[in-house]
């Protein structure tokens, strides 16, 4: 497999704080990769180093092998990376469909006129809200908001796909869904990068892992394997949400 993505050296300071130090790792091109820790750990400032929200102290994120690191996120989406946030982030006075749209307009070929509002269309019934393209974005449940940013960022065509706890907050019902949901974009290709603490969403979406702890990786690897060993399990220790 070929690393469609390769964090090294990644290190970010807040202050006196070490939020991310030294982070290594890679994703390989059509995985589901998961991105775990404890509260603090310095999983969502890796998030924003690679997505351009924040600017690394040093370190390289290389995607394709091109460094992207400290460039600027509408750059970095255009070049390939989509995210969603760990609060939702819907322009609430939009209608769904045009929420979409916004995201089209951005991606590296923009789509205009009819030819978004039909990829549009395909995007909505993609996650689950064909139809539905009409209503304001405020108007939706929590997780149909959650399916919309996920199309919106699906808008953007990404190489690689940056979930921040998008399966937080949802019921057993929709937790099942949203599991199908990405498990059938991973069926389509899409490289995934997701930070979750929903541990049997990891167990049954994550092929490989990689886990950090106060702002280093303490483990990478097989799923399973990771779990397992004796540095995650006390990382973890009363930090487990199911
Ligand atoms: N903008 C910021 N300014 C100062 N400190 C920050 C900032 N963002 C994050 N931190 C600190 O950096 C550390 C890592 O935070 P981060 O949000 O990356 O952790 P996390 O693993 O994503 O946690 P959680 O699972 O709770 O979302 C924490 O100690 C946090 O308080």
């Amino acid at each position: 497999m070929t690393a469609l993505l390769e964090v090294s050296g990644l290190t970010k300071r807040f202050g006196g704080l070490v939020a991310v130090r030294e982070a290594a790792f890679s994703v390989n091109e059509g995985e589901v990769m998961g991105l775990l820790g404890p509260n603090g750990s310095g999983k969502t400032t890796t998030m924003n180093l690679i997505s351009g929200s924040l600017k690394p102290d040093t370190g390289s994120v290389r995607l394709e092998g091109r460094d992207i690191a400290g460039r600027r996120p509408h750059a970095i989406a255009r070049g390939g990376i989509a995210r969603t946030f760990q609060l939702v982030r819907v322009i609430d006075d939009m209608s769904v469909r045009e929420n979409v749209i916004s995201g089209l307009a951005f991606r590296e070929n923009p789509l205009w006129g009819v030819s978004a509002n039909v990829e549009a269309e395909k995007l909505l019934a993609r996650v689950g809200l064909g139809g539905r393209g009409g209503v304001f974005a405020a108007e939706l449940t929590y997780v149909d908001q959650k399916r919309l940013e996920l199309a919106r960022a699906l808008a953007l065509s990404p190489r690689l796909l940056l979930l921040d706890e998008w399966l937080a907050g949802l019921n057993a019902t929709e937790l099942d869904g949203g599991i199908d949901l990405i498990h059938s974009l991973a069926n389509e290709g899409v490289t995934i990068l997701m930070v979750e603490h929903v541990m049997s969403a990891i167990r049954r979406l994550c092929s490989r892992c990689v886990v950090m702890n106060a702002g280093a990786v303490i483990a990478a690897g097989e799923t399973a394997a990771v779990m397992a060993e004796p540095a995650v399990i006390s990382a973890y220790l009363g930090d487990e949400d199911d």
